[in-house]
């Protein structure tokens, strides 16, 4: 039982199926959706109904557990184990760059490695496993928060950039997760949202969810972020982070690195919350493929309103690098990661 109220949930496993709140929605429309069709999981995580590394990384493991009871009528473990790679296969394909999707699918295929007495033995292995890492990601969330917290002062103003909050993870979420922590731990702290174009993460899910828990937030558009370091209005920079490489290279919602130069032109310190689930001990920089999105995310708000021309060209990235030398330090459950990164994340993983 949480100390923290956890009042947003962005992926639940409800009787069986998957539930999830339509972010895509939001502020306008607090819809939710249920399913056991992995298909259908797969679509939401690619339009981001679902999104967030961790929420992505969770709600593929509760569709492949979804998928083992949909499937009740299967007696064959083989036949069991086939359905599930595929879905598992399908799932590996939604999105390329968030690395908990493939941590989460990557320790639901080592449970379908094993051998099985019986079918039931099976489905309950995959299920027992996918309900760890959905239970995991919320002790982590809070873990990263109360480590996270002291290093907040009473006081501060914090820019966060994207949406890195209850709606990017299963509960409490990483960067907004050391916030809220601060906040509950009677930090009297300011938020500064980046709107996060083109998708408005910031300006529709930040804000949305520190409103709904009375944490005080101001939003600014994206190329504002100069002007308020150079007016000193910022202590802190807090973002979340899809990828982190074992040289500390973060991978992060497109904007992160832009923001990171100016935080070192400015000497505010720049903090990367994320679980260990994050680190890729594998890849190199030249390895990362960045998500390339559809232009019309850049062409239209949100499908409200057209903005460019329909037929101009369009770049939309939906990630960048920040290079270890423009991070003060790493914010993980298992404590905080300070340079020389290579060094220190291999010893906080035990590598
Ligand atoms: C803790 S969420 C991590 C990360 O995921 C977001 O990307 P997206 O909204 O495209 O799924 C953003 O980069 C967050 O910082």
């Amino acid at each position: 039982m949480s100390k923290y109220p956890l009042i947003v949930r962005a992926v639940e496993w409800v009787d069986g199926k998957v539930r999830w709140i339509n972010t895509n929605l939001l502020p306008y429309e607090e819809l939710y959706e249920e399913s056991q069709d992995h298909e259908r999981i797969a679509r939401a995580i690619e339009s981001m109904e679902i999104r967030g590394a961790p929420a992505i990384g969770v709600a593929a493991a509760l569709a492949i557990a979804a998928t083992a009871l949909k499937f009740s009528n299967i007696n064959s473990v083989d036949e069991l184990k086939d359905i599930i790679s595929k879905a598992i296969e399908r799932l590996r394909r939604t999105r390329p760059t968030a690395f908990n999707l493939f941590w989460a699918l990557n320790r639901i295929s080592n449970v379908l490695s094993r051998n099985y007495s019986s079918v039931e033995a099976l489905r309950k292995a995959i299920v027992d496993e996918a309900l760890s890492i959905y239970h995991e990601d919320i002790e982590t969330n809070i873990k990263i928060g109360e480590i996270g917290e002291k290093l907040i002062d009473d006081g501060d103003t914090i820019l966060t950039h994207c949406n890195a909050g209850a709606l990017a993870t299963a509960a409490f979420g990483t960067a907004l997760g050391v916030i809220r922590a601060a906040w509950y731990n009677g930090k009297k702290i300011k938020v500064i949202a980046t709107e996060t174009r083109p998708v408005l993460q910031g300006a529709r899910l930040t804000v949305w969810e520190l409103k709904k828990e009375g944490i005080p937030v101001t939003l600014v558009t994206d190329n504002m972020v100069g002007y308020i370091m150079y007016k000193g209005l910022v202590n802190k920079v807090i973002v979340g982070a899809d990828r982190i490489l074992l040289d500390g290279f973060v991978i992060n919602k497109i904007g992160t690195y832009s923001i990171a130069i100016i935080a070192k032109r400015h000497g505010v310190p720049f903090y990367v919350a994320a679980p260990t689930s994050t680190i890729d001990p594998v890849s190199s920089i030249n390895d990362i493929v960045i998500e390339e999105r559809n232009a019309n995310e850049v062409r239209y708000i949100m499908n409200k309103m057209l903005i460019t021309m329909p037929d101009v060209d369009v770049l939309n990235p939906a990630f960048d690098v920040t290079p270890p030398e423009l991070v003060t330090s790493i914010i993980t459950e298992k404590g905080i990661i300070e340079p020389p990164f290579r060094e220190n994340i291999m010893k906080i993983l035990s590598l």
